[in-house]
């Protein structure tokens, strides 16, 4: 349980990745070293290409480090897939056209091999978790962009696992829907308490939902910084006014700027 338990979930530890391509050598992470801890919700935030989906991809065993070690849930990445530790949200919402709401959903179920009566429990659970009741019978081009993606976001909790990945999962959402879901989403954590780890470009995304914000710089992807939030739990969206939280955006922002190479 959250506050309970705050054991390390994902641990990384001098983690390198160099992608070999046609025209050389990209290293994409660099002497990467971290700790989530159970019931943390981490944002990864840097400029573009500074590895922050090359990172979250090997906690999901989806790219292989060159260097250091990994664990999730005190297995490798491989083992933790297998055991599916973590679901994954990917920054377009990716609901095939031909299912509906529900059956979109009710997919990793059905590949896990959940009886039908409980494929049903678990998705009715899961749509109300994401506000979407009475949906599971339409089809994605029926529902909005924000809709779509909390429809993501359910089939990535349909099994319950106690890691969420998500990948921008906002991004292309203009910001009143954004900061709906960004609400919608800490109240969904804080609901369920499993470990979230999001990646970002926005500051404010990054500094309203995180507990830590992971400030990272490219040519080879660092760590620059870790920030602690002092902010609480309880966050309405006006804490985004407060002198507390300006100050942690600006550490953010001076901690993008210092990595940041302008070209
Ligand atoms: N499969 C791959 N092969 C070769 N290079 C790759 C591969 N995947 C990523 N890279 C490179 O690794 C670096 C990090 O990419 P990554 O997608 O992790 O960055 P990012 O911080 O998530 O960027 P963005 O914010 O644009 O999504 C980039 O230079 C990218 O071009």
């Amino acid at each position: 349980m959250k506050g309970v338990s705050q054991a390390t979930v994902i641990e990384a530890k001098n983690l390198d990745l160099t992608f070999q391509t046609n025209d050389g050598a990209v290293q994409a992470l660099s002497g990467v070293t971290l700790d989530i801890a159970a019931g943390d919700f981490v944002s990864f935030i840097g400029p573009s290409g500074c590895g922050k989906t090359t990172f979250l991809r090997c906690i999901a065993a989806l790219e292989q480090p060159t260097g250091g070690t990994l664990t999730v849930n005190g297995m490798t990445p491989e083992e933790a897939r297998k055991a599916r530790a973590y679901g994954y949200v990917f920054q377009a919402a990716g609901l095939y056209p031909w299912r509906t709401i529900a059956g979109n959903i009710r997919l990793p179920l059905e590949i896990m091999g959940f009886s039908r009566a409980e494929q049903a429990e678990r998705v009715k659970n899961v749509l109300e978790l994401v506000d979407l009741a009475g949906f599971g019978g339409k089809f994605p081009w029926q529902l909005s962009g924000g809709m779509q993606q909390r429809a993501s976001i359910a089939r990535a909790l349909s099994f319950d696992a106690d890691i969420l990945l998500m990948d921008e999962p906002f991004g292309a959402l203009d910001e009143i829907v954004r900061d709906h879901l960004n609400e919608e989403l800490l109240k969904l954590w804080a609901r369920t308490g499993k470990t979230i780890g999001f990646v970002t470009h926005s500051i404010p995304e990054a500094v309203y939902l995180s507990t830590r914000i992971v400030v990272m710089s490219p040519r080879p992807g660092r760590i620059t910084d870790v920030i602690e939030s002092p902010l609480p739990k309880d966050r309405p969206l006006d804490i985004r006014d407060t002198p507390e939280f300006l100050e942690i955006a600006h550490r953010v922002r001076e901690g993008l700027r210092a990595g940041h190479a302008y070209d």
